[in-house]
């Protein structure tokens, strides 16, 4: 690639934020164009390496974020729900590629990208890695092969400033497993259980989360049958693979038509 696409990183002062600049300023296939934060924020009118704790590396960071997409290729964003839904159509609107690494959408929010996705590439996906993308093909093909004499749960542990559950990548476990059994998630999930429950239903798939401490991401999808268990297990120790796989997308979106994607369609998996 002989010109390299301009990045705009939104949440930049965020665990993820910090992440991205890092991986966009280390990067010789991107230039880092521009960095959003809320209005309001200390960073807000600051350089963003400076801000790091570094030297200066001339983007001010910014919470107009029409104006820093405008001269983007690509936007990469892991925030919240409501920033990355207007983000999704100001994204739109300059015709950036928009990465969505942001979790905990409800579904009603998910259903209002499909405007933007008509005029710009979307990349959503809860995980961004190789590994959980690789995990989730895996658990298709071991749900698919195995009947419901084997109780499957999803089992996730996050760090305790995580805000939503279960995790993005839990839900892509989830659905993949529903998938490979050829039921839908929404009919037999089975999240957070506390009392009285009852016995497990036959066939349900279950969802438990643990949060605590500074645990970047574990995932273990749990087959459990009369004499025997499946464990298919992700352990993610550094943020940089979330944030690898979401530049590798911004790349691979420059050249796709608008529509939604997924890292599937980025890894060719
Ligand atoms: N898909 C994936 O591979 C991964 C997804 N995530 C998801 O990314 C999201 C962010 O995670 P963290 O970085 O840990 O959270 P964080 O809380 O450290 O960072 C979020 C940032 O977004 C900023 N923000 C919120 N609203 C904004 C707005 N309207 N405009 C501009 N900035 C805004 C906040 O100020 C903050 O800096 C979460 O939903 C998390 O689940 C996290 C890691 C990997
Ligand atoms: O909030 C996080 O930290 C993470 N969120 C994503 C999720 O919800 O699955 C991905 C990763 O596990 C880290």
């Amino acid at each position: 690639m002989t010109h390299k696409p301009g990045i705009v990183i939104t949440g930049a002062s965020g665990r993820m934020g910090q992440m991205l600049i890092k991986t966009v300023l280390e990067s010789d296939k991107a230039t880092l164009v521009g960095a959003v934060e809320r209005e309001g924020h200390a960073w807000v009118g600051r350089d963003v390496g400076e801000m790091m704790g570094g030297q200066p590396v001339g983007v001010t960071v910014t919470a107009d974020a029409l104006e820093a997409f405008s001269k983007a290729q690509a936007v990469i964003d892991f925030t919240a729900p409501e920033a990355t839904l207007a983000f999704s159509k100001l994204a739109a609107q300059a015709r950036a590629v928009h990465v969505i690494g942001t979790t905990g959408m409800t579904d009603e929010q998910i259903a209002q990208l499909e405007p933007a996705s008509r005029h710009a590439v979307i990349v959503r996906a809860g995980n961004m890695s190789l590994g959980v993308n690789l995990l989730v093909q895996l658990t298709k093909k071991v749900a698919a092969a195995l009947d419901e004499d084997f109780d499957i749960e999803v089992i996730e542990a996050h760090h305790h400033h995580k805000v939503d559950a279960p995790s993005g990548t839990a839900l892509m476990l989830g659905e993949a497993a529903a998938e490979g059994r050829g039921v839908k998630l929404a009919d037999v999930r089975d999240s957070g259980r506390d009392g009285i429950t009852g016995a497990r239903k036959r066939g349900d798939i279950g969802f438990t989360a643990i949060r605590g401490g500074d645990i970047v991401g574990e995932h273990d999808v749990l087959f459990a049958a009369a004499g025997e268990r499946i464990v298919l297990r992700h352990l993610a120790t550094d943020r940089g693979i979330f944030a690898r796989g979401a530049l590798k997308a911004a790349l691979w979106g420059q050249d796709k038509g608008p529509g939604q994607y997924d890292m599937v369609d980025v890894l060719g998996l």
